[in-house]
C-alpha cells in the first residue's frame, strides 16, 4: 500500500491541565482505544483527527518522523504544560519486516495524561468526542483458540533447522516467533485487554494502537529533550515454583552462556547502533534481571545524551530490528525468519509507541501482544535462538510468553 494520510490541512490543538484522572484505561470511552501506560502513568488517546498508513521499507521511520514533523509545524497549538506527551502526539506502531505495508500512525482527537504529579486533557479539532464512558466494555466470551502459520511440532522443526545453520556458520543469532488465532463470540474491546495487562504486569509498558494491543517489557527508546534510554532483554527463564526454586533458575540463567551469548548480541547492536547518535553513552558491563511475574530476563539498561537534535522516531530508524527480536547479522537473521517462520509478522516485534511535536517520545518493542480485528485475535511469541538452543526448551519459553495475553483474552 502508498502512503496514506487523512488529516485535515492544518492541526488545531489545544492542552489544559486537568485534575488527576485516576486510572487512564478507566477514562476510554471508545474500544478503538490508543495507549501508552507504565506504572499507572502514561498518555490515552481516543478519536481520529490524523491516520497515516505508511508504506514499507527501511525509510519508513524516517518518512514518518519527516512527515510529523511537517504536520506538527503546520499545527496551531496552545499548550502552557509542555512536558513530554502534551500537545499533539502521534500513536504509531510498524511492521516489524521492511517488506511489511503495515505501519500506522494515529493522532487522536483527545489525549488524556498523567505523569509525575502532572495531568492534562489534549483535544485536537473540535471537542465532539465524549469525555465519559457510553458503556462498559465487555470481556470476551466463547474463545475457541487455533494454531497460526506453524503448529507447535513444526515450529520445533523450524529451531532445529535454525540451530544447525547457526552450527554451520552463517549466523549468530534468529529469533524465530509463532502465533496462535483465537475467535471470540464477538467483537473484541481493547480496554478490556488494556485494564487487565496493566493491572496483572504494572513494570511492562502497556500499550494499543490500531488494533495491536499488549504489555512489553522492552524498551526500544525513550528520548526526553537530549537524554535517551533504552532496555535491552534478551535472554529468558520461566520464574520458579517457589521461593527457592525461583532463586534458583534466575542464577542459572545469570550464568548461562548461552543466554549471555543471546543477550551479547542484542547489547552489543544497540551501543553500536546509540553511539554515533549520542555525545555520552553508557551501556552496562554486565547485564542485570529483570523480573516479570512470569519470566525473568537479562536486561541491560541503556543511557545517552544525544549529541544533536533528533527525533525519536530518527532513533528508532537506527535501532530497528535489534537483535532482541531479530538476530545478527541483522539481514541473513531477517532472511531466515521469513524463510522458516511460514508467516507474515505484521507489527510484532516491532516499535510501537508515541511521538510528539518536540520529537521526544517512547517506543516499545510489540512484545506480548496480539493483533486485534473484530472477533479474532492473533498473538504472538518469539524466542531467541543461538548455537545451543534446545527446540523444546524453546517452545516451553514460547508458550510462557503467550500466556499474558492468553490470559487477558480468557479472564
Ligand atoms: C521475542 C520475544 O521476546 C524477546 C526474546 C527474548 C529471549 O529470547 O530471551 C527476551 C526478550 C525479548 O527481547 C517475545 O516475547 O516474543
Amino acid at each position: 500500500m502508498k502512503l496514506a494520510v487523512t488529516a485535515p490541512e492544518r492541526l488545531s490543538v489545544r492542552t489544559v491541565p486537568v485534575p488527576d484522572p485516576g486510572d487512564l484505561i478507566a477514562r476510554l470511552p471508545h474500544p478503538s482505544a490508543l495507549a501508552w501506560i507504565h506504572r499507572g502513568e502514561g498518555i490515552a488517546g481516543w478519536g481520529e483527527a490524523a491516520r497515516i498508513h505508511l508504506p514499507g521499507g527501511p525509510g519508513r521511520f524516517t518518512a514518518a518522523a519527516r512527515l510529523l514533523r511537517e504536520m506538527f509545524a503546520a499545527a496551531t497549538i496552545d499548550d502552557p504544560v509542555g512536558v513530554p506527551g502534551t500537545g499533539p502526539v502521534a500513536f504509531g506502531s510498524f511492521g516489524f519486516d521492511p517488506k511489511s505495508p503495515d505501519s500506522t500512525l494515529i493522532i487522536p482527537r483527545r489525549i488524556l495524561g498523567r505523569r509525575n504529579g502532572t495531568a492534562w486533557l489534549t483535544t485536537i479539532g473540535g471537542d465532539t468526542d465524549p469525555l465519559t464512558l457510553p458503556n462498559p466494555p465487555q470481556p470476551p466470551t466463547g474463545l475457541r483458540w487455533h494454531d497460526g502459520a506453524l503448529p507447535e511440532h513444526a515450529w520445533k522443526q523450524a529451531v532445529a533447522t535454525a540451530v544447525h545453520c547457526i552450527r554451520d556458520g552463517h549466523l549468530g543469532k534468529v529469533v524465530l516467533a509463532r502465533d496462535l488465532t483465537v475467535r471470540a463470540a464477538a467483537p473484541i474491546d481493547a480496554r478490556v485487554l488494556l485494564h487487565r495487562l496493566a493491572a496483572r504486569f504494572p513494570a511492562c509498558y502497556t500499550f494499543s494502537c490500531a488494533g495491536l494491543v499488549g504489555a512489553t517489557p522492552e524498551l526500544l527508546i525513550r528520548r526526553t529533550g537530549d537524554d535517551i534510554e533504552s532496555l535491552v532483554l534478551a535472554g529468558t527463564t520461566a520464574r520458579g515454583t517457589d521461593p527457592a526454586d525461583d532463586r534458583d533458575r534466575a542464577a542459572r540463567l545469570f550464568a548461562s552462556a548461552k543466554d549471555r551469548e543471546e543477550h551479547r548480541y542484542a547489547a552489543d547492536m544497540v551501543r553500536d547502533a546509540l553511539a554515533p547518535l549520542c555525545a555520552d553513552l553508557t551501556v552496562p558491563a554486565e547485564p542485570e534481571l529483570l523480573t516479570l511475574p512470569n519470566l525473568t530476563h537479562l536486561a541491560s539498561p541503556v543511557r545517552g545524551r544525544l549529541a544533536a537534535d533528533r527525533s525519536v522516531l530518527d532513533v528508532v530508524a537506527a535501532l530497528h530490528p535489534t537483535p532482541a527480536v531479530c538476530g545478527t547479522p541483522t539481514g541473513t537473521a531477517m532472511d531466515l525468519i521469513r524463510e522458516l517462520e511460514g508467516m507474515d509478522r505484521g507489527r510484532y516485534a516491532g516499535p510501537v509507541g508515541w511521538v510528539d511535536a518536540r520529537g521526544d517520545g517512547e517506543w516499545g518493542i510489540a512484545l506480548r501482544c496480539a493483533e486485534i480485528d473484530g472477533t479474532r485475535a492473533r498473538l504472538f511469541a518469539g524466542c531467541g535462538i543461538v548455537a545451543d538452543s534446545d527446540p523444546g526448551a524453546e517452545l516451553a519459553e514460547a508458550r510462557t510468553k503467550f500466556r499474558p495475553m492468553q490470559d487477558a483474552l480468557s479472564g
